[in-house]
């Protein structure tokens, strides 16, 4: 059945790019769409660290009420911004083919991590990059850097930093690809859990628009952001914590590897890794658990824990 659609976003570039390609492919489908855009609390507050504001939630809470009172019937996000337990009555109906997982290395002046000297200054405020920034190189300089790629890549324009970390994903979405100097081994730099894909969220009430959308959905990509995803979910992954959880699948076998960081930056890394068939989504998610209690396994007992 064909559907008049309205999808709610947030209005930074790569959101309402995100949209947009959203609205393309359920046109392709059909339907009619337009946008609603709308600014959240996340993309307001820009000179806190958003551990320290509320986390992730602060960029859905806004789409959120915009679908409870049916102004909108979804919402696209990066996955990767969206906090591991929705609240109730709502749910991801679809999340689509993941672009480029990798974290990149922007800078106008080394060309990678490698060449950058003794103390560089280095800007990110992801406490994930931080962890694995400070275990590749313990002598540089980390610097905090909030705002939209735009805002972000205008400070390193400016000078401020010697290079900076950002997900390839959105640099590719928006035609920056050409700053990308380097891209990160996801061995190197693991990424978050969901990083470069996207996901609609829906009411629950909605199934119409869940069958709308069902298209767009790529199975593959849905499989590996949910075993990633249930790792941040079991850790409590909050934002307060530096966590990296990367999947990929070969050949139906489900390959995941976490890392925990140390918000404190004192303990070590810690790491591990699971395999094995995947067919449906929970085998997925019970990779993912399993993952996470082998990292709590292995989480020093002083470490301390996110609240
Ligand atoms: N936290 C902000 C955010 N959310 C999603 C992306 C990039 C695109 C993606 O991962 O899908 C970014 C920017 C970044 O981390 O550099």
């Amino acid at each position: 059945m064909l559907a008049h659609l309205t999808i709610a976003t947030r209005e930074s570039r790569l959101a309402l790019w995100q949209a947009e390609h959203v609205k393309a492919l359920l046109e392709q489908q059909g339907h009619s769409v337009t946008l609603l855009g709308m600014t959240t609390k996340g993309d307001q507050i820009l000179d806190r660290s958003l551990s320290k504001v509320g986390g992730k939630g602060l960029f859905v809470k806004e789409l959120e009420l915009a679908l409870e009172e049916g102004r909108a019937d979804l919402a696209v996000h990066s996955l990767k911004d969206v906090p591991m337990e929705l609240p109730p009555g709502f749910a991801l109906a679809c999340v689509m083919e993941r672009e480029d997982p990798r974290d990149a290395w922007v800078s106008n002046r080394y060309a990678s991590l490698a060449e950058l000297p003794q103390g560089g200054v280095v800007g990110t405020s992801s406490l994930r990059r931080v962890a694995l920034l400070r275990a590749l190189r313990p002598d540089l300089k980390i610097e905090p850097l909030r705002g939209n790629l735009d805002t972000r890549l205008k400070k390193l324009d400016d000078g401020q930093y010697d290079g900076i970390v950002l997900a390839a994903a959105g640099l590719k979405r928006l035609g920056l690809e050409s700053r990308i100097r380097t891209a990160f081994d996801t061995a190197q730099m693991l990424p978050a859990a969901g990083q470069g894909a996207l996901g609609i969220e829906v009411r629950s009430d909605r199934p119409d628009v869940v069958q709308a959308l069902a298209p767009l959905a790529h199975r593959q990509s849905w499989l590996v952001v949910s075993a990633e995803r249930a790792v941040s979910r079991v850790m409590g992954g909050s934002c307060s914590m530096p966590l990296a959880a990367y999947a990929t699948v070969t050949n139906g076998i489900l390959h995941i590897q976490a890392t925990w960081g140390d918000p404190d930056g004192v303990l070590p890394l810690v790491q591990a890794q699971a395999q094995g068939p995947v067919q449906e989504i929970a085998q997925a998610v019970a990779l993912g658990e399993k993952v996470a209690r082998q990292l709590q396994a292995r989480v020093p007992a002083q470490a301390p824990r996110a609240d």
